[in-house]
């Protein structure tokens, strides 16, 4: 599956609204895509960009938004997958979990592809004047980097990252960007720096296929090659073509791809930018490092990806919250503890995850809430994939942790404030949440904790309550007989 094919499957779907009229990369184009954003609408193309020139770029936004029709909310990233439109959260998170321990399977290079068909070299292109999109209105620059993919190697060539990092227009062949550890693109960048072997090789492919992108939003372990990982989740070796100007390769059908390299000592302003908490700080801007663009290739009729983040829902809770939480799950199986599902509600802007317990295993632990809440929270919180997690709820079986009615209701009532609560201060925070970086203690330490939502009986295995429910306090005749009357009898609605 390619971008192009994706974009095809899409509108086969009827989730596509192709926009033929002019809209103007200056605010009308992130105008469209937040309200898709937040209304679960259909995915805008705009296939006729102001500013537009020798074929860049039309526009796709909300990639991997979310669907309004419940049976399909997670369609377009199910598409992603080759997943049908109706695959629910866990069987995407299995999916992308299903090669964490199958042998990778390398990328193929290939000699050329789509992606060559048109080449800009040094002067032959401008940044400034390219329709990049100023995404929200108090942003610091025009975010032309928000679903593309970083193509990084270390130095010893062993490992080639790919990773989505937000980044921006600095001026006509530079970009300012996110360079943060422990993301791998901050890791490479300071092994760079170590090997005094001068600015790094870099490359950022634009729509690119979609398991990759996916891929690229994943915190699968330190050291392991992205390309290889999606070749076993996939069962197919990638097609790759080499870079013109360094000897990176990038996926042979990408839209459209930056060459360059990645600075290890300029810097410029990034930011702010309207970010996956729902906030923007107006001129709040820090130094981050360049990426200089040598060349530009790109398809005829390039499609670049837009992801314009902020109040939910959009790719940053959709693709980080649940990606992280499918690592954490991961993580937390193989430490051999008793979680069965792991997700980050998006109502929580995914500064949450719910942990399934299984409370029959939890019993043969022989533990106690404390010293349970206090081995999650160590484990968690010293993790890559934990980094932007601030809460961690633990929900017994009864509990559906995709659903966050299942999960307020576990929390609201379950997990006593304070008693049932084990803070964590000395850990890595995410200091893009307003209540760090903007708040009362310090931006990138502590400030998490694990909540407990588990009953003092379920650490016994035991659950010695109904839900006050249809589901549950109701024996199944009755259930049936007010079923099968529901709607044909009485006029009720269908169930959804
Ligand atoms: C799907 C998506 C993901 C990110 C981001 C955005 C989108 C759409 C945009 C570009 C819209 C927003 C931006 C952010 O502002 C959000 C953010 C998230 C995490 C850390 C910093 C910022 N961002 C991003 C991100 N990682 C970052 O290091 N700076 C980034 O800029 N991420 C997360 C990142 O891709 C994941 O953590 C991957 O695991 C990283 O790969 P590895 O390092 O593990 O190989
Ligand atoms: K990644
Ligand atoms: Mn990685």
């Amino acid at each position: 599956m390619n971008f192009r094919s994706f974009v095809e499957a899409l509108k086969e779907d009827g989730d596509l609204i192709e926009i033929n009229e002019e809209i103007d990369p200056h605010l009308e184009a992130g105008a469209i895509i937040r309200k898709v954003c937040e209304t679960n609408d259909k995915a805008p193309l705009f296939n006729n960009m102001k500013g537009a020139q020798a074929g860049l770029w039309r526009i796709l936004g909300a990639p991997a938004s979310l669907r309004s029709n419940a049976k399909e909310k997670y369609g377009r990233i199910a598409r992603h997958l080759g997943l049908p439109p109706t695959a629910s959260m866990k069987d995407i998170i299995d999916k992308m979990l299903s090669a964490a321990h199958a042998e990778p399977i390398p990328p193929n290079i290939v000699p050329d592809g789509p992606v060559k068909e048109n080449k800009l070299f040094g002067d032959e292109f401008d940044l400034t004047t390219l329709p990049a999109p100023l995404l929200h209105q108090a942003d610091g620059g025009k975010y032309i980097q928000t679903y593309g993919m970083h193509v990084l190697q270390t130095p010893d060539k062993k490992w080639t990252n790919w990773s989505i990092a937000r980044a921006m227009v600095h001026d006509k062949n530079h970009l300012v960007g996110l360079v943060m550890e422990p993301q791998h693109i901050g890791q490479i960048h300071q092994m760079w720096k170590k090997s005094g072997r001068g600015d790094i090789p870099w490359a950022l492919a634009f729509g690119v296929p979609p398991a990759a992108i996916m891929a690229a939003s994943m915190p699968i372990p330190d050291g392991v090659s992205e390309a290889g990982y999606i070749g076993a989740m996939t069962g197919c070796a990638l097609d790759v073509v080499k870079c013109e100007t360094n000897d990176l390769h990038v996926p042979a059908n990408a839209e459209i791809v930056f060459e360059g390299t990645l600075s290890i000592s300029e810097t410029a302003p990034e930011g702010p930018f309207g970010e996956m908490h729902g906030y923007v700080f107006p001129g709040d801007s820090r130094q981050c490092p360049k990426f200089k663009v040598n060349a530009i290739t790109y398809r005829n009729g390039a499609i670049m990806p837009v992801s314009n983040c902020g109040r939910i829902t959009d790719e940053t809770h959709t693709l980080i919250g649940s990606l992280n939480a499918a690592e954490i799950r991961r993580i937390c199986q193989e430490a051999g503890l008793p979680i069965t599902d792991a997700f980050s509600p998006f109502e929580t802007q995914v500064t949450w995850i719910a942990l399934g317990i299984d409370i029959q295993k939890l019993s043969h632990m022989n533990t106690t809430p404390s010293a349970f809440r206090q081995m999650i929270g160590e484990l968690i919180f010293s993790q890559k994939a934990g980094v932007t997690t601030h809460r961690i709820v633990l929900c017994g079986p009864d509990i559906n942790v995709y659903d966050v009615k299942d999960v307020m209701y576990a929390f609201t009532t379950r997990c006593r404030p304070g008693a049932d609560e084990t803070l964590f201060e000395d850990c890595r925070g995410f200091q893009l949440i307003p209540f760090m970086g903007h708040g009362t203690g310090t931006p990138n330490r502590g400030g998490k904790v694990v909540s407990d939502a588990l009953m003092p009986m379920e650490y016994k295995g035991v659950q010695n309550w109904q839900q006050a429910s249809f589901k549950d306090s109701f024996p199944d005749e009755i259930k049936d007989s007010v079923n099968c009357r529901w709607s044909k009898e009485w006029g009720f609605a269908e169930e959804m």
